[in-house]
């Protein structure tokens, strides 16, 4: 049965070269980076699946009620996406990188009240980014799973290219600093100092 309920899934199965080091488990004030993102979304959204190589890392890190999934090494995060939406049953879905440390649960639950305004013929909702949109901070709906299937049955594996084939409700934000995911550790040094 499909639920009206929110399913959050976070992609974290990336390999951080940039950083240099896992970026999950990176810790602000003693919590690690992945368990900031999974808590945030936890009161608005069950279940709370994460997609990663590393299921055994990072269940002990995470919320227990949140449900780790498995994935190739490398595999990409539209591959990772497409191994949670397998495992959802809710009409909306919630999609997160793990590396957003200033998104916070107030933005998020207004996003979220806004969900029932997007027009039915859209099967995502996202901010706009500078070369595109942003794949890795907003909503999907459910019924996106067979267009995503083909696209990567086709080869394809840029959120990018698929979503320009697809029609998209653009989420504003008020705030961009939201969307700010840390990739170096140049982000996660400007991160730190506003948590000294
Ligand atoms: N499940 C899954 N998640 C991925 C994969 N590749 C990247 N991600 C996640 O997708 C999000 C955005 O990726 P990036 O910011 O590029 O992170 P990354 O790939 O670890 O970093 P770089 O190696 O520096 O590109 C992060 O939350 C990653 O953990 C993958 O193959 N599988
Ligand atoms: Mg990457």
């Amino acid at each position: 049965m499909i639920s009206d309920r929110l399913s959050t899934i976070v992609l974290a199965g990336g390999l951080s070269r940039r950083m240099g080091r896992d970026k999950a488990l990176l810790e602000i004030q003693g919590v690690p980076l992945l368990k900031h993102v999974t808590d945030r979304v936890l009161p608005f959204s069950q279940p709370v699946f994460v997609v990663t190589a590393w299921p055994e890392a990072y269940q002990s890190i995470v919320a227990p009620d949140c449900h780790l999934i498995t994935d190739e090494i490398s595999a990409g995060p539209m591959m990772g996406f497409a191994q949670g939406l397998a495992k959802v049953e809710t009409n909306w879905i919630l999609l997160l990188s793990c590396d957003l440390p200033q998104l916070d649960q107030t933005t998020i639950l207004r996003w979220i009240q806004h969900l029932g305004a997007v027009p039915e013929t859209a099967i995502a909702y996202l901010p706009q980014g500078e070369k595109g949109w942003e794949p890795l901070c907003g909503f999907y709906r459910l019924s996106c799973r067979e267009a995503l299937q083909t696209f990567i049955d086709q080869g394809g594996r840029s959120f990018q290219k698929w979503l320009q084939t697809q029609v998209v409700e653009v989420l504003s934000v008020e705030d961009r600093r939201v969307l700010f995911n840390c990739n170096t550790p140049e982000d996660w040094q400007q991160v730190s100092d506003q948590y000294k």
